[in-house]
């Protein structure tokens, strides 16, 4: 591809801005998509995008727009950044603005209920005609903002997605690494948000060090359990995709789905905490979506389980956390010595 790729960031929102940004300090003209005509309006005149991250000024090369045929049409490389609750529908309804060729990476981190697809699977059964890429990894949006040191990945099967990915977004403060194993990558994004919901509650419960690092450890352990019965290859969540983004977003009360586990750990409803968020927390989502699937496939998930009891049961916390303490031994790591029925 040619140095003067036309380039579409499509959502306004916290990661579509932070992309754009990138992007736009490589010095790539960037078009970044947002439905909302006052808010491009105001990106405009500001040249900040003010509500998902004020007082922060954005690179005149990152320009807000609304014309969604337009910036579809005259794209190669198209970034997705929309919730997974919006990404089918938009796709249905943008399909024929779409061109042969093109680069399409999704950086949701999400499942799709109907059938339990990832976004890179609606987007390569939709678009069959583009090369698909998925992009996740430990990627604060505001710590990018920063200019924070930050690696991610970028996952496809097809080398032209990885290469022209790592050398449009690669640059002083964010590496870019590759791999092939685009299903394993996209869902370790959309599984951490579950236990950095956990993690925010155990926060709020000013739980000891010992303990974060139980949950993070066991988390791991869930999440590539439940990966392996889906055909990931597990390998993957050792990598920034898998361990790296599920560190930080345990750690970090600048995510979202944290700050959403650490409201309720403090008491407040959960509708109310997602209501105050403002902002996506996909975790809740992909909690219901995962439970249900790893009871369909019998598949052992106590933390999922767990939290879904303290979100929607009667149970309360402390019971819930007898109940994972006391249960059975187990092993460490079961693809070392397999785990106890
Ligand atoms: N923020 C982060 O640090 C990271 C986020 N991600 C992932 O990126 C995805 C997007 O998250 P993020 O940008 O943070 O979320 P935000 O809540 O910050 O922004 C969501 C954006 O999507 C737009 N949007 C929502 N629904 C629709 C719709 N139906 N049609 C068109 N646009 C819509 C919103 O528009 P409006 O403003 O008008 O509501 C907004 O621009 C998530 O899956 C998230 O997990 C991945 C890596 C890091
Ligand atoms: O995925 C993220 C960082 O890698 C952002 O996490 P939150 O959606 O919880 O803010």
């Amino acid at each position: 591809m040619s140095d003067n790729n036309k380039i579409a960031v499509l959502g306004g929102g916290s990661f579509g801005t932070a992309i754009a940004q990138v992007l736009a300090g490589n010095g790539h003209a960037v078009k970044l998509w947002m439905r909302d005509a006052a808010q491009a309006e105001a990106i405009r005149e500001s040249g900040r995008n003010d509500r998902y991250f004020p007082g922060l000024t954005l690179s005149p090369l990152v320009e807000p727009v609304t014309a969604i045929q337009a910036t579809l049409e005259t794209a190669d490389v198209i970034f997705v950044a929309l919730p997974s609750k919006a990404f089918r529908p938009f796709v249905a309804d943008t399909r024929p603005f779409f061109r042969p060729g093109q680069i399409v990476i999704s950086t949701t981190k999400g499942i799709e209920r109907e059938g339990f697809r990832l976004m890179s699977e609606i987007l390569v059964e939709a678009l069959p005609q583009t090369h698909v890429g998925v992009l996740s990894g430990p990627n604060l949006a505001g710590e990018m903002m920063q200019k924070e040191l930050t690696a991610t990945v970028i996952a496809s099967p097809d080398a032209r997605v990885r290469e022209e990915t790592q050398r449009l977004l690669g640059c002083g403060y964010f590496r870019v690494y590759a791999n092939i194993d685009m299903y394993g990558v996209e869902l370790g994004g959309a599984l951490k948000n579950i236990y950095a919901v956990i993690s925010g509650l155990a926060a709020a419960l000013q739980v000891g060090e010992n303990t974060k690092a139980m949950i993070i450890s066991r988390s791991l352990a869930e999440m590539s359990r439940f990966a392996v019965a889906l055909g990931a290859n597990p390998l993957t969540f050792l990598g920034l995709a898998g361990v790296g983004d599920l560190f930080v977003t345990c750690t970090s009360s600048m995510s979202r789905n944290f700050r959403v586990g650490y409201a309720v750990g403090q008491g407040t409803p959960l509708e109310q905490a997602v209501a105050e968020l403002g902002q996506v927390a996909e975790g809740i989502n992909t909690l219901e979506l995962v439970r249900e699937k790893a009871q369909e496939l019998g598949i052992p998930m106590p933390l999922v389980r767990g939290l879904h009891e303290i979100l929607y049961s009667d149970m309360t916390i402390q019971q819930v956390i007898k109940g994972l303490m006391t249960a059975a031994q187990n092993s460490d790591v079961e693809f070392i010595l397999p785990r106890q029925a």
